[in-house]
């Protein structure tokens, strides 16, 4: 299944590169986008890193110190062979990714899996293991892949997603499907490179399925592409791609990101409403439906010409009742109601839950006109509850990539600084898109 000749992934490999994707906030819709209704998302200014380095010997070796993951295996010990005769391939001779992920494949895979305790390491290195076996081939050398990221993970902000990109795209340079990035910040993408993201957008919705069964597809699509969308999955039978629409001329919206830090799973958290939707289908479809039809109003309202405080004022609405729609689904959690009660008491904008709930972060579209004094009572309260309000941009760059050919400082390359990192500010100061014209997208 390999692509490319000795040579070729000698060069490809050779030296070090980082690649990086966006998290995402969900504005409207989560959730009823996994059952096919419309959902709007935009790029987060918090993303995912990932360091690619040759290794001295024919291991794959994962550094994740966000969660504390450090687990290597030998390259030979990796069933090629048996999972290249279950992959098939598309028009352009690339691995052509399935509708779900392929039992067979999973069960060869998961003799490498079998001495991993935690749920959360076996998740990440199954996603690993999964990418690699399909994209990488026998004859690439033994690579480390380190990843850190600004994103809080488990919050809703699409961290799963950010990684499942970054890693998609990283295997598929070293898999030679995807050339490298080469446009730098403010130039247009090509025909070609808008191909090489539909490539990986897909494979990182395998990774994504991986991280927790039945995704939409969103996430991994604003992780990719960046900007702002309106998207919706296809559920039907005819296997149709889904639909992501760019949201041009996205209006300033002033949103506040506040993190309850209460930890969940996405993936529970969605096998609950699936649960709830097959207990009840009339009266969930019927709230489902309202979901997609909030969505649709809400991008009729941002895409208007003339996007003033009306408009601000109907959004606030649509995100209070969506989040009314969210508690229906049974998503919410007592902390995530004490953002918004404390929002709604010192009248700062409207609040709903983003993500999976459950937990993690909820966003306050704040009033154009908010009293200053007011927002701050509110992010002291916030803070006296253990909340962390995030200050960021939406609608940013997608995956992108940095070369050491292109950078003179080598240390941005080193593993053992690349995971010394202590936090997120040190993270973006060393390697924020924003700090560097050297990164390159697709
Ligand atoms: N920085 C990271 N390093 C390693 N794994 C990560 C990282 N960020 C996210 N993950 C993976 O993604 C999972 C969280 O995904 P999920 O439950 O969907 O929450 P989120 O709302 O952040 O997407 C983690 O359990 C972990 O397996
Ligand atoms: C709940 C959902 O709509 C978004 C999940 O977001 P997150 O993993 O909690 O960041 C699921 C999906 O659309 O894949
Ligand atoms: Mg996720």
């Amino acid at each position: 299944m390999t692509s490319s000749s000795p040579e070729k992934l000698a060069s490809s490999t050779q030296s070090p590169f980082i690649v990086s994707a966006p998290g995402k906030v969900i504005i409207f819709g989560e959730h009823s986008a996994v059952y096919g209704q419309p959902a709007i998302a935009a790029a987060l200014s918090l993303r995912c890193y990932l360091l690619v380095s040759p290794n001295d010997n024919d291991r794959i070796t994962l550094e994740f110190p966000d969660i504390k993951l450090n687990h290597s295996w030998n390259k030979h010990d990796i069933p090629f062979e048996a999972i290249k005769s279950l992959v098939k391939l598309d028009d352009k001779g690339r691995p052509k990714v399935t509708e779900e992920l392929v039992p067979e494949i999973s069960d060869k895979l998961s003799p490498l899996l079998e001495n991993i305790e935690s749920k959360m390491h076996h998740t990440a290195c199954f996603c690993f293991l999964y990418l690699y076996s399909n994209l990488v081939s026998q004859e690439t050398p033994g690579m480390k892949f380190v990843v850190r990221s600004t994103l809080p993970i488990g919050a809703g902000l699409g961290s799963s997603a950010s990684t499942s990109v970054c890693l998609a795209s990283a295997l598929a340079v070293l898999g030679n499907w995807v050339t490298k990035a080469s446009f730098s910040h403010d130039e247009p993408a090509t025909d070609k490179d808008a191909e090489e993201l539909e490539f990986i957008d897909q494979w990182s919705l395998i990774g994504e399925k991986c991280f927790h069964g039945n995704p939409s597809g969103i996430d991994n699509a604003v992780a990719t592409h960046g900007g702002a969308v309106m998207f919706q999955r296809n559920v039907g039978a005819d296997n149709q791609p889904s639909v992501r629409t760019n949201i041009r001329n996205f209006p300033e919206l002033k949103l506040l990101l506040t993190n309850t830090t209460v930890p969940r799973s996405t993936a529970k958290l969605v096998g609950g409403v699936g649960e709830l939707t097959k207990r009840y289908p009339t009266i969930f479809k019927d709230v489902l439906n309202s979901m997609g039809n909030l969505s649709v109003e809400a991008h009729d309202i941002m895409t208007t010409s003339k996007f003033g405080e009306l408009e601000q004022k109907k959004l606030q609405d649509l995100i209070n009742v969506n989040h009314g729609l969210l508690v229906a689904l049974g998503v919410s959690h007592p902390s995530l109601e004490q953002v918004k009660i404390i929002g709604d008491k010192f009248n700062i904008g409207a609040t709903k839950l983003t993500g999976a709930g459950g937990g993690g972060c909820a966003i306050t579209l704040v009033n154009a006109n908010v009293d200053e004094t007011e927002l701050k009572k509110a992010m002291d309260e916030f803070s006296q509850h253990g909340f962390e309000c995030f200050d960021t941009s939406l609608g940013g760059k997608g995956v992108g990539a940095l070369y050491s050919e292109d950078i003179s400082n080598a240390d941005l390359f080193s593993t053992e600084l690349f995971c010394g990192y202590r936090d997120r500010h040190e993270i973006e100061q060393a390697l924020g898109i924003a700090n560097n014209n050297e990164w390159r997208f697709w």
